[in-house]
């Protein structure tokens, strides 16, 4: 079935009195996630670093670049098969990893996975998760990648990697930006961090290697294990010469995610990775960091690795931009979690159906078959 049968679908459903259940457009659904949301989880999401201009740039990039669109071509069968790594997806597109997902929804990341498996598409399982490893792979049975926070002990980031292996996940991402939390003034006027209450902890409070750690067991002393956490997680960064630890202890593909400068691409190849997300965190972390988009085709230009792109992909027209500077994929980010909280598994498989229709009829409609059929000439010259 073409991803583009989901807007006849609607038109037809249309036709018996039956409206879809949440809007197809993204600002409306981020309004009624906003009407239904405590302040606190909704302006953690919504919100970012400092004034947010970064966040407003990425948007404003994708604005700034428009698609030229050719006409009299046979682009009626379409086809957005991906090939990832090693592994072919259904299209150029994952679902970020976004932490403590149970502050919107109670089922979380386990409806998240359940959603992505259901397309087929990867859900990119975060560090900061409101459920374990362990439980996200029982539920859910589609691709599988693990986002690291990497922590400041060796033996812990060595059983977080065994675990993700043994349960499946194929794919480390590895995030760079976020080793310590930027500048949040949403989040401080509320004084509103879930981790210091235990949300999105469950990774590290299940892991053995971490519990060891511990004087008392987390059941008899959460706090104290929290306090262990913090220092472990966040505040230190990691460095260059420290990649070989992740490199030599992981089989599969590593991807570095929150990369922006070219000179940090070639390092990361230099460094045997196996790929790159071109990411400023959403604008969630270096407030007036360059757009991500902008930062895209230099990336693009400086390595011969797959780059993956996010920050600012709202609609169909957004990913084929990126896919023309130069990304193989994109991740998607707050979009999913709008789903979320609206619907659980339904609200997210309903968010990334829309898109992919949305994507499939843009790209045919602008002249295209495929995603590699796009490239920079697709878009008007700056
Ligand atoms: C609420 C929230 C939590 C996030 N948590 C994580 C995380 O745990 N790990 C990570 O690598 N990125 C995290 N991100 C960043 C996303 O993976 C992604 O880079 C970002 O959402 C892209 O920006 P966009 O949502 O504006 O498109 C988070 C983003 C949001 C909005
Ligand atoms: O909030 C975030 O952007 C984020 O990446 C994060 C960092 C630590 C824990 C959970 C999410």
């Amino acid at each position: 079935m073409a991803y583009s049968d989901f807007q006849l679908e609607i038109y037809l459903n249309g036709l018996t009195g039956v409206l879809p259940p949440y809007s197809v457009d993204p600002a409306k659904l981020q309004e009624a996630a906003r009407d239904l949301l405590d302040a606190g989880p909704y302006w953690y999401v919504a919100g970012s670093a400092g004034s947010g201009e970064t966040d407003r740039a990425n948007l404003a990039a994708f604005a700034r670049h428009r698609i030229v669109p050719r006409m009299l071509r046979e682009t009626t069968e379409r086809d957005l098969t991906t090939e990832l790594f090693g592994r072919t997806y259904p299209a150029p597109l994952a679902l970020a990893p976004i932490g403590v997902q149970s502050i919107v929804h109670p089922h979380g990341e386990l409806a998240t996975a359940r959603a992505a498996a259901a397309l087929g598409l990867p859900a990119i399982l975060s560090t900061a998760a409101s459920h374990t490893l362990e439980e996200v792979a029982a539920s859910a049975s589609g691709p599988r990648w693990y986002q690291l926070y990497w922590p400041h002990d060796d033996e812990v980031t060595l059983s977080l990697l065994e675990r993700a292996r043994k349960n499946g996940y194929d794919t480390l991402v590895v995030t760079l930006d976020t080793w310590t939390l930027a500048w949040r003034p949403n989040d401080l006027d509320r004084a509103y961090l879930p981790f210091l209450r235990g949300t999105g902890l469950a990774i590290p409070l299940s892991d053995p290697a971490f519990r060891a750690r511990l004087a008392r067991p987390v059941e008899e002393d959460l706090d104290a294990a929290i306090m262990t956490w913090a220092p472990m997680f966040n505040g230190r960064a990691h460095t260059w010469d420290q990649l070989p630890l992740l490199r030599e202890n992981w089989d599969g593909p590593i991807v570095l995610k929150g990369i922006l400068h070219p000179d940090d691409a070639r390092r990361a190849a230099d460094a045997g990775m196996d790929g790159i997300v071109v990411s400023n965190h959403g604008g969630r972390q270096v407030d007036g960091a360059v757009a991500a988009l902008d930062a895209l085709p230099g990336v693009v230009a400086s390595v011969d690795l797959p780059v993956l792109f996010d920050s600012g992909i709202r609609t169909g027209a957004d990913i084929v931009k990126a896919l023309a500077l130069g990304a193989r994929a994109v991740l998607l980010g707050r979009p999913y979690i709008w789903g979320l909280a609206l619907g659980g598994e339904d609200g997210v498989r309903h968010v990334v159906r829309s898109l992919l229709a949305d994507l499939d009829l843009t790209l045919g409609l602008a002249g295209f078959s495929s995603p590699a059929d796009l490239d920079p000439s697709v878009l008007e010259a700056p």
